[in-house]
């Protein structure tokens, strides 16, 4: 109840009272008749001067009603009224008996116990209601009041109400598919029953925010027509104990109820984490509604039609019990969308509005590596926002490139004013940046490259893969750092000394070596060796940076390493940039000029740059020999050789004949047992958060480490950017896969170049490198 319905309902009970108090004062008939001694009254009854006698037992008073007027008080009066004492109604009433009058004894309730309701109730009304509307205050409000404390928070949704549909998800084909599947349980449980086979109860999807998890429980909702119940795992948690587990037991009861229904618990780890954990002592009233949560997922039977689906960013920190089968024994990733996923989000996104038909939503989808769907939308929308304020009444494909900016880089500054000097060092910078990264054999082209400040950047240059990657070879990372020195090499060569814009492409090109050689092993003085252990904190849930184990020598190695890797990219870039100088020259020009270069201007510019060769400094494999041997072709290759077609025409699928059922498909339900009860894909490593385009704020995830996926975070950004800035979008990247893992809803990507390990040019292993896009992406990725 909140303070306003509060007040109303105050209201509406003062009306009333008011309204039978004035009705009862009104309907007092008292008022016509004149209070006169009793004496007076007697005389008149024993003098028969009384057409009417009435006698109110309770009060003691007689009304008469009188044939001739008496004078009281100087006034002729017909109708009087007199008390008399107890004991001695008897003998008025014989009186009244005599006196020939009609006569009516007459019991009054109403005006006197009205008065005395009233004078007793009205105030503990009062009272009550300021203790409710006080009670209600401290409670924050909350939607149960203060007898509702147990009530649970889930506010149901008509049954209509979620009109979601699969449609309106792009991008997680995986999850929807799996997620039909519980459409099918909700709608036709006979079949699935009529085999025998056990309903899952419980669907976990994980993945990074901001991914779809809520849309995909509701259009689940919506295909199957189910009502949906959604509560987020904070709400259990409040501040009476208690409360949280009764609250479980009640949305429990409710869905029950209802069922066919959808319980949706959104960031189930606030109430699911593993219980005991956290620093100092468990959470009493968190673990008690857990259990509670524990014991309603055990107590509902296979056949009771509800479906608990829950969402969370961190599977790992939750109570193994929670997943075990019985319970969330679905778990379904959900994670950042790929290229093609991009471009289907974008293209959702973009029905029903006005789109310029030479928008080039494909190539946005190209663009925005690492981004979400929530991102994405918010790029159409900001475009729109945009073009409104334009008066334009069409989204162009300027408008979508300005959002995507925005949306990574914060708004443009154009107020800032830059003296011309200022403005010279951050082209050359820039360009630094740009004809490094063009230069090296193993990096994207640039695609854009900016001295326009947006947000805390004073400019960027951008490299956008033609494809999402997921593995990356030393190579590429080695050619991240020589183009993140490329602006401090630039501003060196040509100013003679640097300036601070260089400090997050410093920061960044410290995070890519320390990576390269504490995490991936690409050190070979180090060797394949992890150092220091990622540490999550139990309260956060998050990474609190990493505890040292190894020795002090080898903290000495490692810094000596990260800084060789660091020393030869910078001098790789300061090469770069003295054989072209006269390029350089003409790139800064011309960035001056016109402030953003796209790829087809850098195309005319840097022409003639001749590819640097691999740098091969690191290449060391002691006695281990590479094989000479070259690796075997897929059949993609193969077949490409033979001059066919691939991948090849999949055959028209038969359309099935209509009015056949369709054969009940056996749920897979336990092909994927979690292991230890772990999500199998619950490392939260696996997925490619959005700070691969840059977090734009900090380039890098706060922590330093990770929160979803190792090369992301440590992820060499390619933007480069310049002014105490921060990269922008730069080449983000999916997550790398573990070992065994299945791509979280991402389709394989191929490699457009050859990745490489360091190997020799031509080396390579068995099953290296991937087919090119096939369907068959368990095969692929299961084995590694
Ligand atoms: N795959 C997708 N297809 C279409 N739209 C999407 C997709 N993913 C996200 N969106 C958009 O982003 C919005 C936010 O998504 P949603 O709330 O479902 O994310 P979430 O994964 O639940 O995030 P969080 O973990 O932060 O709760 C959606 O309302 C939708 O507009
Ligand atoms: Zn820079």
């Amino acid at each position: 109840m909140n303070r306003k319905k509060l007040f109303r309902n105050l209201a509406i009970v003062a009306v009333i009272l008011l309204a039978l108090w004035g009705w009862s004062v009104l309907r007092n008939p008292d008022s016509e008749y004149k209070g006169v001694d009793t004496s007076v009254a007697m005389t008149q009854l024993t003098d028969k001067n009384v057409k009417s006698v009435q006698i109110d037992d309770r009060e003691q008073r007689v009304r008469l009603e009188l044939k001739k007027p008496v004078k009281v008080d100087d006034s002729d009066q017909t109708k009087i009224t007199a008390q008399y004492p107890s004991g001695v109604s008897a003998k008025v009433f014989t009186a009244a008996q005599q006196s020939g009058a009609t006569y009516q004894t007459n019991i009054t309730k109403d005006s006197g116990i009205w008065q005395s309701i009233l004078i007793f109730v009205l105030p503990m009304v009062i009272l009550f209601a300021l203790f409710f509307f006080l009670m209600n205050r401290v409670q924050g409000g909350g939607r149960g009041g203060v007898m509702g404390f147990g009530k649970s928070k889930a506010k149901q949704l008509s049954k209509d109400m979620p009109k979601t549909t699969f449609a309106d998800v792009a991008g997680a084909d995986e999850a929807v598919e799996e997620l039909d599947e519980i459409r099918d349980f909700l709608q036709n449980p006979a079949r699935y029953q009529a085999l025998g086979a056990k309903i899952p109860k419980g669907v976990l999807l994980y993945g990074p925010p901001g991914t779809g998890k809520t849309l995909l429980a509701r259009a689940v909702a919506g295909e199957a027509g189910v009502p949906f119940y959604t509560i987020s795992g904070s709400d259990f948690v409040e501040m009476f104990v208690g409360v949280g587990a009764s609250r479980v037991r009640d949305l429990f009861e409710q869905a029950k109820e209802n069922s066919p229904c959808i319980i949706f618990v959104d960031e189930i780890d606030a109430v699911g984490r593993q219980r005991g954990a956290g620093m100092g002592g468990g959470h009493d009233e968190r673990e008690q509604t857990l259990n509670q949560l524990l014991v309603e997922m055990d107590g509902f039977g296979d056949r009771s039609g509800v479906i608990v689906m829950a969402a969370t960013n961190r599977p790992d920190i939750l109570d193994p019990a929670l997943l075990r089968p019985g319970r969330f024994d679905r778990q379904i990733p959900v994670s950042n969308p790929d290229i093609a996923g991009r471009r289907a989000i974008l293209a959702v996104h973009a029905k029903g509005k006005p789109i310029a038909p030479d928008a080039d939503l494909d190539g946005l989808g190209k663009r925005t590596p690492g981004m979400s769907g929530a991102d994405l939308a918010n790029v159409i929308n900001e475009a729109a926002l945009l073009t409104a304020r334009e008066h334009k009444n069409v989204i162009t494909g300027e408008a979508l490139e300005e959002a995507v900016d925005r949306v990574i880089g914060g708004p443009r500054r154009k107020s800032r004013i830059i003296s011309e000097h200022e403005k010279k060092v951050v082209a050359y910078h820039e360009s630094g940046h740009t004809l490094a990264a063009w230069a090296m054999p193993d990096l994207d082209p640039i695609y854009k490259v900016t001295i326009l400040a947006r947000g805390k950047t004073g400019g960027h240059a951008l490299a956008v893969p033609e494809q999402d990657k997921e593995l990356m070879t030393r190579s590429e990372m080695l050619a991240r750092l020589v183009m993140a020195m490329g602006g401090r090499a630039a501003e060196e060569l040509v100013f003679h000394e640097p300036t601070t814009g260089a400090s997050s492409d410093i920061d960044q090109a410290t995070k890519i070596s320390r990576a390269m050689v504490t995490e991936y092993g690409m050190s070979a003085k180090l060797g394949a060796v992890r150092y220091g252990q990622e540490q999550g904190d139990p309260f956060l849930g998050r990474g609190m940076g990493s505890s040292v184990d190894y020795s002090s020598g080898v903290a000495a190695e490692i810094d000596a390493e990260v800084r060789d890797l660091i020393e030869a990219a910078h001098t790789e870039a300061w090469a770069i940039l003295n054989d072209n100088r006269d390029v350089l020259d003409v790139l800064a020009g011309a960035l001056l000029e016109k402030e953003t270069l796209l790829r087809k201007d850098l195309e005319e510019i840097l022409d003639g740059v001749v590819k640097r060769p691999r740098i091969t400094k690191f290449d060391v494999f002691g006695d281990r020999t590479p094989s000479t041997k070259p690796p075997i072709k897929t059949p993609g290759e193969l077949a490409v050789e033979r001059g066919e077609e691939w991948p090849p025409k999949a055959p028209e699928p038969t359309p099935e004949p209509v009015g056949v059922p369709p054969v009940p498909q056996f749920p897979p339900m336990y092909q994927q047992p979690p292991q230890n009860g772990l999500p199998q894909y619950g490392q939260p490593q696996q997925y490619a958060p959005p700070n691969g385009y840059g977090q734009p704020q900090y380039g890098q995830p706060q922590y330093g480490q990770p929160q979803y996926g190792p090369p992301t975070g440590q992820q060499p950004v390619a933007g480069q950017q310049h002014t105490g800035q921060q990269p922008a979008v730069g080449h983000p990247g999916q997550g790398y896969l573990y070992p065994g893992a299945q791509a979280p809803g991402a389709a394989p990507q191929t490699h457009g170049t050859r990745p490489d390990y360091g190997a020799p040019r031509d080396w390579s292993a068995p099953g290296w490198p991937p087919d090119e896009p096939s369907d068959d992406r368990s095969g692929e990725r299961g084995e590694r």
